[in-house]
């Protein structure tokens, strides 16, 4: 278990962590999202004692990482995934991680065999491609057989089937009741991976919450219905407090309605229905809109007020945003 308690990181006028209080539990895989330079890999550099906090606290299991007796057989990381010595094979790298680590040598062969990488493993480091790399480190962060496991963005440079492979490894690790905290930009990757989010932008905590709650708490449900008479149906909606808009020549996306409220309106009125549907935003649409004012680079948009107008006006919309979800998450 991993517990965050204030835990606050500067860099110069930089506030890279921000007071973030968050627990990771045993036994499920956890995404840590949030857009670039939100903090993520700062966070996950003081958990493993790479960097000192400037206040707060964070442990492993009650301990801080520089009190772990045994580091690579309670915590496996892989963080960055080119931080290896190119002119070792992959088995010679690893031999001397367990060398190092009070490992048996037999360990190697297997996670060699876990991650693929048992036909190259005599081949220089410096030759592999990004996706043979994460597999390497992934290689490593297993190989004292840990009970917490910590990826920093371990999907990039994978091709699909190393995506599926990694995807389902982080699933089965947890299935063994093992900690499992992975991070990622990309919502939609874990959407089918993690259990729990912990979702944070410009440092700071925006939610902490379920898959389904996240869902549920940002995303509105908007009704699709065809019909004849858009217009009347449309008028009618907007005078109960729909929010309307077209969606074609006879159809309208009603949102602040429910679907029984459209259906019956439709009715009283004798206004024909052809359809009437649910459309839910996807996780990816939530967290976009979550974390859209906190993103630390935004692309120009042409006709936009600049970005960093943009950022700051909308910092505070985020922690409201924050505050909401918090509460109502628990
Ligand atoms: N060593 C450092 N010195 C100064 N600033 C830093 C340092 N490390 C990180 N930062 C800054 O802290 C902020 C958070 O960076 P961090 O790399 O933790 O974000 P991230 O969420 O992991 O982003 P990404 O998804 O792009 O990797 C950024 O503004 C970054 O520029």
């Amino acid at each position: 278990m991993i517990e965050a308690n204030g835990l606050t990181k500067r860099y110069g006028e930089r506030l890279a962590v921000d007071r973030l209080t968050f627990t990771v539990k045993p036994g499920q895989v956890t995404g840590f999202l949030g857009p670039n330079g939100a903090g993520k890999s700062t966070t996950m550099r003081l958990i493993l004692g790479l960097d000192a906090p400037t206040s707060g606290t964070v442990t492993i299991d009650g301990r801080p990482f520089s009190k772990v007796a045994y580091p690579m057989r309670e915590v496996g990381a892989l963080l960055d995934a080119k931080a290896i010595h190119g002119g070792r094979s992959a088995y010679n790298h690893l031999v001397c991680l367990a060398q190092t680590n009070n490992l048996p040598k037999s360990r190697v062969g297997e996670v060699l065999d876990l991650v693929g990488l048992s036909e190259v493993a005599r081949k220089r480091a410096k030759g592999f491609s990004l996706g043979m790399s994460q597999r390497l480190g992934i290689a490593a962060a297993l190989l004292g057989d840990p009970k917490l496991l910590m990826f920093d963005e371990p999907v990039n440079g994978l091709d699909p089937e190393g995506i599926l492979w990694i995807r389902n490894l982080m699933k089965a690790l947890a299935a063994e009741g093992r900690t499992v905290f992975v991070s990622s930009h990309l919502m939609s990757e874990m959407e089918n991976t993690a259990d729990h989010l912990i979702v944070i932008g410009r440092g700071r905590l925006v939610a902490d919450c379920t898959v389904t709650e996240f869902i549920d708490q940002n995303s509105e449900l908007t009704i699709r219905v065809r019909t004849p008479e858009r217009d009347r149906l449309a008028g009618l909606a907007t005078g109960k407090g729909g929010v309307v808009a077209h969606d074609g020549e006879d159809a309208l996306r009603i949102t602040r309605l429910g679907m029984t409220e459209i259906g019956d309106l439709a009715f009283d009125n004798q206004i024909r229905v052809h359809e009437l549907s649910p459309i839910q935003a996807s996780l990816e649409q939530a967290f976009m809109e979550l974390t859209k004012d906190s993103v630390e680079y935004h692309a120009a948009v042409p006709g936009r007020p600049a970005a960093g107008a943009i950022a700051d006006a909308a910092a505070v919309a985020t922690e409201v945003v924050s505050g909401a979800i918090q509460h109502g998450g628990r």
